[in-house]
Parts: C-alpha cells; sequence; structure tokens
C-alpha cells in the first residue's frame, strides 16, 4: 500500500484546514507535520497546540516528525495533542530503546528517522520495535530542497534487512520526494511517501494541489506495481 504523507510545512497556514482537505480529497492518506525547535535543525515550526488543532480538522492518522533536542520531554504533550505516530531522530536520542518505548507507552506509533549522513546500522537494535524507519532524502530542517540520491541506497537496504529479520516496519521518506524522485524511492522498497512543495500550490489554488496530489499517486503507484 502506497500512502502519500502530505506535508503541512508546504501549506497555506493561513488556511490548514482547508488545504489538509483539499489534499485528503485528492488522495492523501496521511497527515505529515514537522516540529522544529531552532536547536536541533535550523528553523523553527510548530508545537503541540498546532498538532491539537491539526487533530481537529482531519481523521486521518498524523505522523508527527519531531526534528527537536529531548524529544522524551515533550512525549506526553504530544499524546494529548492527538498524535498517531511520532518520529524522533536517532541522531538525538542517548537512549533510543527508552525514548520508543515512552511513545508506545503513551498510546502512540514509535518511528526513528535518520540524517542523510547516519548509517542504517545504528538502528539494528531497535527495528523490530518500530511502526516505520524514516530515511531523510534532505537534511532536516526546510521544505522545498534538493533530494540526495545516494540515500536511496539505505532505503534498499532497509527493506532487505526488513526481509532478512522477519519484520514489518514500513519505510518513509522525507524531502524532495516529487514526480521525479518517486518512482526511485518506491522501487527500493518505500511507501510511506512525505511530500510537502510537490503538493501545495500555494494559497487560493486547490485546483492545482488536487491536480499535483493525483499525479503524484499516479506516479508513485505505478513504480509500486512495477515493483510488485
Ligand atoms: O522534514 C522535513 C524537512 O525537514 C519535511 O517533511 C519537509 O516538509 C519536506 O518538504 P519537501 O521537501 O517535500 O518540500
Ligand atoms: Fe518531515
Amino acid at each position: 500500500m502506497i500512502d502519500l504523507a502530505f506535508s503541512i510545512l508546504a501549506a497555506d497556514f493561513t488556511h490548514l484546514a482547508e488545504e489538509i482537505a483539499t489534499a485528503e480529497r485528492a488522495g492523501g492518506t496521511v497527515c505529515h507535520v514537522d516540529v522544529m525547535d531552532g536547536h536541533f535543525v535550523p528553523n523553527i515550526t510548530f508545537g503541540p497546540p498546532v498538532v491539537a488543532a491539526v487533530r481537529r480538522c482531519t481523521n486521518l492518522p498524523l505522523d508527527v516528525h519531531l526534528m527537536i533536542e529531548d524529544p522524551d520531554r515533550y512525549i506526553p504533550d504530544f499524546a494529548k495533542a492527538g498524535a498517531d505516530w511520532v518520529i524522533v531522530h536517532q541522531e538525538v536520542c542517548r537512549h533510543l530503546h527508552r525514548t520508543l518505548t515512552q511513545i508506545r507507552e503513551h498510546g502512540m506509533q514509535p518511528a526513528v528517522v535518520i540524517n542523510p549522513a547516519t548509517p542504517v546500522e545504528t538502528l539494528i537494535e531497535v527495528l523490530p520495535m518500530v511502526h516505520h524507519v524514516l530515511v531523510m532524502t534532505v537534511n532536516p530542517g526546510f521544505g522545498g530542497q534538493s533530494f540526495i540520491p545516494r540515500c536511496v541506497e539505505k532505503v534498499r537496504h532497509l527493506a532487505s534487512l526488513r526481509e532478512e529479520m522477519n519484520l514489518n516496519f514500513r519505510i518513509e521518506v522525507d524531502g524532495g520526494i516529487a514526480v521525479d524522485t518517486v518512482g526511485e524511492v518506491v522501487r527500493a522498497g518505500a511507501d510511506l511517501l512525505v511530500a510537502g512543495s510537490a503538493i501545495f500550490a500555494g494559497p487560493g489554488n486547490q485546483a492545482q494541489t488536487t491536480k499535483n496530489a493525483e499525479e503524484f499517486l499516479r506516479v508513485a503507484r505505478s513504480a509500486g506495481e512495477l515493483t510488485a
């Protein structure tokens, strides 16, 4: 199953509810929320109150990508806000197993993410406990950056580990995913596809947003069929 996890970072914040409804009607199946703290990444976005507002706009799974130092401190707040899936960066978790366990204990699905410079091997011990692994295909911090092709090999590596270890975590990609890059990552084994600037067309441009999402899904699904 291919999921389009549309990233609201690229949406028109003055009409967030409408932007989410448009992406959902066009086939988006997961709502990806990028939380940035200005420390782990050089940008600041939003926190639990915005996640709670998004929760009131949609019943889609909320995939909350925490680009923050010390995520443990905020797990209860994101649970209260209505997050479904919480993704933490391997690079900030000194006790990754404990953090993932805490996410699950708060009723959410735990996921882990690695930056382009972080190897897949750092995750082996936690693969049995995650709902998904996110492979960053840009350095985190901003939307609209260029896809880093070398990261595709990490998706392939994870897909083969999943088979070898007889596990069923999903593989997500995030950053520069668009019609010209999505085929490659799907063929490598990703099926949870984050896209922001490739989907949202800007204020008042719902028709183009719809077209973008439909075309994105058409390309992703045809790559998926070739792979299956
Ligand atoms: O986590 C991030 C960026 O750090 C992302 O989720 C971006 O929001 C993706 O944006 P595009 O590359 O699709 O524009
Ligand atoms: Fe993200």
